[in-house]
């Protein structure tokens, strides 16, 4: 089994508009409501692949009881908190997203441990621990460390910030930053580069996510680039979540790097090529999977 851990949670609104114009008035055209937050889109894309996954997440309020309803289907394992899960919004136009993502509740030190626990109780069904998404107010970037050290499984982490930083540092098996975050917290702009500086900080590898130029990762069997053979138009929305669900099985599966590379690009676009995060057909990823190009590039010194 998959466990993901997603500390911020979010129920995800998705708004469709022909153009986004700040300051203007927009008209609707299509609204999709769903549980969301990173390691939620990971589970439920492992979950189409028939995969078994559990989801681990603290939930609260209203708006938690809409996240923990929209979960069916998803086996689940939520700790309880007293604040409200927070809201996120992706206003889509075509082939471009721009995301409003509320910062969520501020988690008490009991709170984070409850979520912990759940964690630690699951831990001895589990081949794949993946840690996705930004962490709650109140749960320091050292706390977020500690969790990931404190996992005797292998372990995935998306996130950005000090919180990337920190989590890096614990020495997970892979980290999957996007170009932006690789950047602000490396100060390269080559994101070769930067994914090598990631990688000497103690991940053990890094996976960074280029967007319609697929994904770049360092690795201890090298380094490689994978970009997408068939052009996408969609929602990028989830696109990042897509290439941890893949990496996740990746590495349940013990399969070469190239091969999870070139699986993670086909379902990246895949997902893209769906409305909402978290969504993909198999006629889709397996025709983008036949299409990925791969190469293995050289490791700077
Ligand atoms: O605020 P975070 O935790 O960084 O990201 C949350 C989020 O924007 O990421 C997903 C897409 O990856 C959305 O479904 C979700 O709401």
């Amino acid at each position: 089994m998959i466990l993901t851990v997603t500390p911020n949670p979010a129920w995800d609104i998705t708004y469709s508009v022909d153009a986004l114009a700040p300051g203007r008035t927009h008209r609707v055209r299509h609204v999709a409501e769903r549980a969301g937050g990173k390691g939620i889109n990971v589970a439920r894309v492992l979950h189409r692949l028939g995969h078994e996954v559990l989801v681990t997440a603290p939930l609260g309020g209203a708006t938690g009881d809409l996240v923990r309803a929209g979960l069916a289907g998803l086996d689940h394992s939520i700790a309880p908190i007293r604040d409200s899960t927070r809201r996120t919004v992706s206003v889509v136009t075509d082939g471009d997203a721009t995301l409003l993502n509320e910062p969520g509740p501020a988690l008490t030190a009991e709170e984070w441990q409850g979520l912990r626990a759940l964690v630690a109780a699951r831990l001895d069904q589990v081949s794949v621990v993946v840690l996705s998404g930004s962490l709650p107010r109140g749960v320091s970037p050292a706390d977020y460390a500690d969790l990931v050290r404190s996992v005797p499984r292998p372990t995935i982490v998306d996130t950005s910030g000090e919180a990337l930083a920190h989590a890096a540092s614990a020495g997970p098996d892979i980290v999957k930053p996007n170009a932006d975050e690789l950047r602000d917290l490396t100060g390269c702009a080559d994101p070769l580069r930067g994914a090598t500086a990631l990688r000497s900080q103690g991940a053990h590898a890094v996976v960074a996510s280029l967007g319609p130029e697929g994904l770049l990762a360092v690795t201890a069997e090298g380094a490689f680039r994978a970009a997408p053979g068939r052009e996408v138009r969609g929602n990028p929305t989830g696109a990042g979540d897509s290439v941890v669900a893949a990496l996740a099985v990746g590495v349940a599966a013990g399969t070469p790097w190239p091969d999870r590379l070139r699986n993670a690009v086909a379902l990246s676009a895949a997902t893209v090529a769906a409305p909402v995060a978290g969504e993909f057909t198999r006629d889709e990823y397996e025709k983008q999977l036949a299409a990925v190009h791969l190469e293995e590039i050289p490791c700077p010194s």
